[in-house]
């Protein structure tokens, strides 16, 4: 249902984490590691043929010059979420950030954080979420946990000194 792509294996350390929520959340995902820069022609097949294998969210995760949530974005209807991936070369990430906030007005890519991939995950869920009351009933119960992690943050506290 999800398709999780990165520029390169170096981000997956971080786009595992989509692929961790996914998991929790019980939503099918496949994943690859696609280049705007080094492989375009594949690039372009997938983003077209992405929503007749099925996918309903792409979740694309690039660092530097990270033209592949942008250009996946430009081949499909299909909503991307680009995650701007700190890699190690970058100028403290702003590279990455810029390059995919930065779209021109059609062609949206919705940019979480640097290296927000676990909100990538979230968000692809709520998007599936709208027409899927099974995703939806599991995203109200992932949201109870973050009160019962807030009430366990609050014991701590009250705690320490
Ligand atoms: N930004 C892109 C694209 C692209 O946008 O097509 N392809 C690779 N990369 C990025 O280059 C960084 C360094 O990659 P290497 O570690 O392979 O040298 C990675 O963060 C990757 O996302």
């Amino acid at each position: 249902m999800v398709g999780i792509i990165m520029g390169s294996f170096s981000d997956w350390k971080i786009m595992a984490g989509v692929a961790e929520i996914l998991e929790e959340l019980e939503i099918p995902y496949e994943k690859e590691v696609v280049s705007a820069h080094r492989t375009p022609q594949k690039m372009f097949d997938y983003a077209l043929s992405a929503r007749r294998r099925g996918l309903k969210v792409i979740i694309a995760g690039a660092g530097g010059a990270a033209h592949l949530p942008g250009m996946v974005a430009s081949s499909t209807t299909l909503p991307v979420i680009g995650v701007p991936i700190k890699s190690s070369n970058s100028i403290d990430g702003w590279d990455s950030v810029l390059s995919i906030l930065q779209m021109p007005t059609g062609v949206p890519v919705a940019t979480v954080a640097l290296n927000g991939s676990k909100n990538a995950g979230i968000l692809a869920a709520q998007i599936l979420g709208v027409g899927d009351e099974e995703v939806a009933k599991r995203l109200r119960n992932y949201r109870e946990g973050l009160k019962d992690l807030v009430e366990d943050m609050n014991e701590e506290l009250k705690k320490s000194i």
